[in-house]
């Protein structure tokens, strides 16, 4: 590339009036060709100038990104909470601290409520981190077809039958519903004590239905992603809306939805929001298309009644404890694939199971066959049963306990 400063110089045309017609004719033929070859050399210098300017550009556009990155080199992560008049209000994670900050306009209009930001240390928002960020796939767990089937789950069919009606039925046969002129219920609520069977009833009904099970637990979202929750919640409907058909599952659902208490803490407004996003999803769902939504909790006396509303958890099924017919059920499930000497009376050790839940009675089944192990036999007895039930009585003491009698 020549860059020479100075331009060719421009050519003159030079008539003499002695010239013959013919001379003069020739003089105008050359400096025509002259004008020409001036011009593709300007040409030329314009196309190397052009080639030159870009260049120089992408030379500065990096080095203004870099001086961006030297700017903002440690940037800190916060969460929008709200977006006002004055400017958004943010909170940083780590510490509970609400600080009403602005934004670069070309950031303006992505923004929304529960989103995660990179903020600078005059906590002016750089940048909007990605919906796909290590949180969702860790607050979330997602199942294509859970292996878990009704036959599966002992003494609660009748339970079985509702959450079928209520999710199975809409997600099989819309068409039905749409005739008859009826609308499914909104989101069918769990409720019981621990270890009865909640989850893996909803996991049956999305494997039975063949749907996408994505599941999320109340409790983790206000103790380990703090200051994420609503935005959480929003992601759970996204993936189940590209998911679907996909049953969504909120465990402990009460830890995100309980009774307004009267502390004012932050940590109750950051639950409350929580709440909100979950109420407000679940009030937009009719156009949601395949998803069933499903919750569980062992402390329904705690739930705010704003959720128990007509078009959101409005089919309450009672999960209660197993009775002896339920029990000796469970506990076949649970034996079916152990060697169990042909002698033991099933239903002499659901008996004496009084008041143990579904999760107590696997673990009593798993426990008589480590101790037949442990006896050197291969044939599971009717004594090892009861050695694991009071083993199991022991070891559960009182915590369980409390738990069941709370309920
Ligand atoms: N009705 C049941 N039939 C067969 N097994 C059961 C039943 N209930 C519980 N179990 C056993 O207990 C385990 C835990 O049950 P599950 O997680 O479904 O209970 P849950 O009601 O959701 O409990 P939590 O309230 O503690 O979340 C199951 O994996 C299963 O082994």
């Amino acid at each position: 590339m020549s860059h020479s400063p100075s331009l060719p110089d421009r050519p003159r045309l030079e008539l003499d009036p002695e010239m013959s017609e013919a001379e003069r004719l020739e003089a105008i033929r050359q400096h025509y060709r002259r004008i020409v070859h001036v011009n593709d050399e300007l040409e030329d210098r314009l196309e190397d100038a052009q080639g030159r300017r870009g260049d120089l550009k992408t030379d500065v556009d990096e080095l203004k990104r870099e001086n961006e990155v030297l700017k903002t080199s440690s940037l800190y992560i916060a969460s929008v909470e709200e977006m006002t008049e004055d400017g958004v209000v943010i909170k940083q994670h780590g510490n509970n601290q609400e600080v009403l900050t602005q934004t670069a306009t070309r950031l303006d209009a992505d923004l929304r409520p529960g989103d995660r930001v990179a903020i600078n240390d005059s906590f002016a928002i750089q940048q909007v981190l990605d919906d796909e960020t290590d949180s969702r796939a860790q607050a979330m767990e997602v199942t294509e077809s859970p292996d878990v089937e009704y036959a599966d789950i002992g003494g609660i069919d009748e339970q079985i039958r509702e959450v079928r009606e209520a999710v199975e039925d809409p997600l099989e046969n819309p068409e039905q519903f749409e005739t008859v002129g009826v609308e499914p219920p909104s989101g069918v609520l769990l409720h019981g004590p621990p270890g009865t069977g909640k989850t893996m009833l909803a996991k049956a009904v999305a494997n039975e239905s063949d749907a996408t099970f994505i599941k999320m637990a109340g409790s983790e979202l206000v103790r380990k992603f703090i200051g994420e929750g609503s935005r959480l919640v929003r992601d759970l409907f996204e993936l189940a809306a590209e998911r679907e058909p996909a049953v969504i599952f909120i465990d402990e659902i009460d830890a995100v939805a309980s009774k307004r208490t009267d502390s004012k803490t932050s940590g109750d407004a950051e639950v409350q929001r929580t709440m909100m996003q979950l109420l407000s999803e679940m009030d937009g769902f009719d156009e949601r298309g395949e998803i069933r939504i499903i919750a569980a909790t062992n402390r329904f006396d705690m739930l705010d009644e704003a959720i128990l509303r007509p078009g959101r958890f409005d089919r309450l099924i009672e999960v209660p404890e197993p009775d002896t017919e339920g029990r000796e059920r469970i506990l076949e499930i649970h034996s079916q694939e152990m060697n169990v000497a042909d002698d033991v009376d099933v239903s002499e050790v659901a008996a004496d199971l009084e008041g143990y839940s579904g999760a107590d009675i696997a673990s009593v089944a798993t426990e008589a066959g480590m101790f037949a192990i442990r006896d050197d036999r291969t044939e599971v007895v009717q004594e090892d049963f009861e050695r694991a039930r009071e083993k199991l009585q022991d070891v559960e003491g009182t915590d369980e306990q409390v738990i069941h009698y709370q309920y």
